[in-house]
């Protein structure tokens, strides 16, 4: 039996995003309706036996992100407590997604270590006990700890399921990078927008408020917006700094790609309304079994 195995962290878009309202802490109430894409990152995941240190992780490439900080140690420190099975666990992180792209790439790895760990140590949590644990790490969390596209409501974790159309997004991302804080502070963001349906929402309505902000600040993302919309009608998702515009069929999507790819680093990639890491978490507990005595 092989005691390692690798596991997706698949990407998001935010197919639109009404910002509605600020809470007392500074975070804003939003409305969104998230796209999983069948595009990410990939963990690879190595079990050992060490007893004598107890449940830990060792990330052994962390994309450049300082080892406290990465997501993937945090969300191993927030299960430590609730370890049965004292499992050593080698992680690799292969990053194909732009770190702060907007396609949530940090929360979606944060969420296949928790829901991987929370099998790999016997910690026993419910699925909503790791929405709970996640919520605290980062906004799209749950999002991703729940696995299926969905309506979002207050600063993401309201979410109620959704079966989106089959169809294909061409995701461009710009040299710049985008704060997430620097959009969420900056006094021209729209934050009263006019609560709206999840029907509206799923007929296409809506926009993505934080795209005039964002246009503004980014002059390099605003001439992207403008190239991608001769394709479609063209949006950025979350805070950026990646946009997206959306095609029925493969084909198109991938000859307007081949276009693009001469200005802009660009992927394809059907969306999918289940991520693949949830179908995979019911063979997780047998690579526990060598461990048990
Ligand atoms: C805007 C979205 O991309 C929508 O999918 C996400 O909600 C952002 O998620 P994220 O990048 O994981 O953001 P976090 O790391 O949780 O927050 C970064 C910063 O953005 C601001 N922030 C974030 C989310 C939110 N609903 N309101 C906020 O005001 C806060 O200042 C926060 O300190
Ligand atoms: N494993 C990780 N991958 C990416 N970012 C990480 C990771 N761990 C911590 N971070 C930090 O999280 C922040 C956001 O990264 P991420 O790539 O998720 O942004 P994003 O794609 O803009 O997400 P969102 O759409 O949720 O705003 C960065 O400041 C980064 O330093």
């Amino acid at each position: 039996m092989s005691h390692s195995l690798t596991l997706p962290a698949p990407a998001k878009l935010n197919l639109m995003l009404h910002i509605t309202g600020r809470r007392a802490d500074g975070y804003h109430e939003l409305q969104t309706l998230f796209q999983l894409l069948d595009y990410g990152d990939r963990l690879h995941f190595e079990l050992a036996e060490d007893r004598a240190r107890g449940p830990h992780i060792e990330l052994a490439d962390s994309a450049g992100i300082p080892g406290p900080d990465n997501l993937i140690n945090r969300a191993a420190a927030s299960l430590q407590p609730h370890a049965r099975l004292p499992v050593a666990v080698r992680v690799r992180l292969d990053k194909v997604l732009p770190v702060g792209g907007g396609l949530g790439g940090g929360s979606s790895d944060c969420a296949t270590t928790l829901l991987a760990l929370n099998e790999f140590w016997h910690c026993g949590l419910s699925r909503s006990d790791l929405v709970r644990l996640g919520t605290t790490l980062g906004a799209d969390v749950p999002l991703f700890v729940r696995g299926h596209s969905a309506w979002a409501e207050g600063i993401g974790e309201r979410l109620h399921p959704v079966d989106l159309p089959a169809r294909w997004f061409v995701v461009c991302q710009p040299d710049s990078a985008v704060s997430t804080r620097a959009v969420f502070t900056d006094p021209g963001l729209t934050r009263n927008s006019q609560i709206t349906t999840i029907r509206t929402a799923l007929e296409g309505g809506g926009r993505n408020d934080c795209e005039p902000v964002v246009r503004r600040r980014y002059p390099e993302i605003n001439t992207m917006l403008d190239t991608l919309s001769a394709y479609g009608p063209a949006r950025l998702t979350g805070t950026g700094a990646c946009a997206y515009t959306v095609f029925e069929q493969e084909g198109a999507a991938r000859s307007a790609a081949a276009d693009l790819a001469a200005q802009y680093r660009t992927f394809v990639a059907p969306g999918i309304n289940r991520s693949p890491v949830i179908d995979l978490l019911p063979t997780l507990s047998d690579l526990t079994a060598p461990y048990i005595s």
